[in-house]
């Protein structure tokens, strides 16, 4: 895929979301309209207004202080690599985007909690499931509440991309119905003896949109010319970014714009909330978005055939199930790392 560039933009716009959850329909548009450019020409932006409360989002960092701070052994109890269906706690050094250079983080994965009778996971579809939950007072109804409410403002922000893009109603939310949507529980740890720690080394997203509550600054993100550009911290606000299938669907005109942490100054979490299509969709280009005379740029991905391949290439108890046979890669899988315009830039990006 050749991945598109954005501008050589210097900040990250921030856009007011309230009238998308209002009746008036003109605002609502106007919305959507500011949403669409930000995706075009940055493929970042904060998003204020949101809807998602003080009190839901306290009770998730919270609960999340309380798990990362019990004892090692306790956490591994809920060892992710007990887990067929990717939940669970993931130890420092666990996941490796590059080999060469270990993630100073430790995690909590959880996603749409599907039951264990549903037909899909009784089909042994990969990463769909029940979660898996810390033995902790109150943890798995902050945690899922908080998930339900960050899902909604996806749905919403997917809802004005559909109308700003001109698209039939449920061109692109028709496709998000039990879909492998994680949200991440990220605890960077402060060790001011840490030499060259990155929290987390350039990447795109390979959803279709990411929906990012942190707790501190840390994160950058490479405009069109290489440079590194830093997302100020905002309590206020969540954190918006394209993703590969977006810009996908969207032929090219929406763009996953590649970011990373910085090694941090302080303690810090963060909480993407990666919005998917559904496992068995076929993201191409559509043909309404593809301009006269131009051509589809990429092609054909399978959504959750792609999620997948790239996590068994990234986590180690999942590259281990692959080496014993126990596991394969889906056909026509990408290989780890290869979209996204910080490869073109790879001077800049180290
Ligand atoms: O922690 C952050 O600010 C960003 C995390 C991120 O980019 C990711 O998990 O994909
Ligand atoms: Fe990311």
């Amino acid at each position: 895929m050749t991945s598109r560039q954005p501008t050589d933009f210097q900040s990250i716009p921030a856009i007011d979301i309230g009238p998308l959850f209002a009746a008036d329909e003109t605002a609502r548009r106007a919305v959507a309209e500011e949403l669409a450019t930000a995706a075009r020409d940055v493929g970042f932006f904060y998003v204020v207004n949101h809807g998602i409360s003080e009190a839901r989002q306290n009770a998730l960092f919270e609960q999340t202080q309380r798990f990362f701070d019990l004892p090692y052994d306790d956490k591994m109890r809920y060892y992710i690599g007990k887990s067929d269906n990717h939940r669970g706690y993931v130890p420092a050094g666990e996941e490796a985007p590059d080999p060469t250079k270990a993630d100073a983080k430790e995690a909590f994965d959880l996603s749409f909690e599907l039951p264990a009778d549903h037909p899909e996971v009784v089909a042994g579809t990969p990463m769909l499931g029940a979660n898996v939950w810390p033995d902790l007072d109150g943890f798995a109804d902050d945690v899922y509440a908080y998930y339900q409410d960050v899902f909604d403002v996806g749905r919403a922000l997917m809802r004005g991309f559909e109308h700003a893009l001109g698209l039939e109603y449920d061109a692109l939310l028709g496709h998000v119905t039990e879909p492998p949507s994680q949200l991440r529980l990220i605890h960077y740890p402060f060790d001011p003896n840490a030499t060259d720690a990155q929290g987390i080394g350039a990447h795109t997203d390979y959803e279709c949109f990411t929906l990012l509550r942190p707790t501190a600054p840390g994160l950058e993100v490479m405009n069109g010319a290489g440079e590194w550009v830093d997302v100020p911290y905002r309590d206020d606000a969540l954190v918006v970014n394209i993703g590969d299938m977006l810009e996908i669907w969207t032929n090219g005109a929406f763009v996953a714009t590649s970011h990373r942490v910085r090694k941090v100054a302080e303690e810090r979490y963060s909480f993407p909330l990666f919005f998917a299509a559904d496992y068995h969709t076929e993201v191409a280009p559509l043909p309404e978005l593809i301009a006269e005379g131009d051509t589809p740029r990429y092609e054909p991905l399978a959504a959750g055939d792609h999620l997948w391949a790239q996590t068994i290439q990234t986590f180690n108890y999942l590259k281990k199930r692959l080496a014993a046979g126990e596991i394969a890669l889906p056909d026509g899988a990408r290989g780890a790392g290869s979209l996204g315009q910080h490869a073109r830039h790879k001077d800049e990006a180290g």
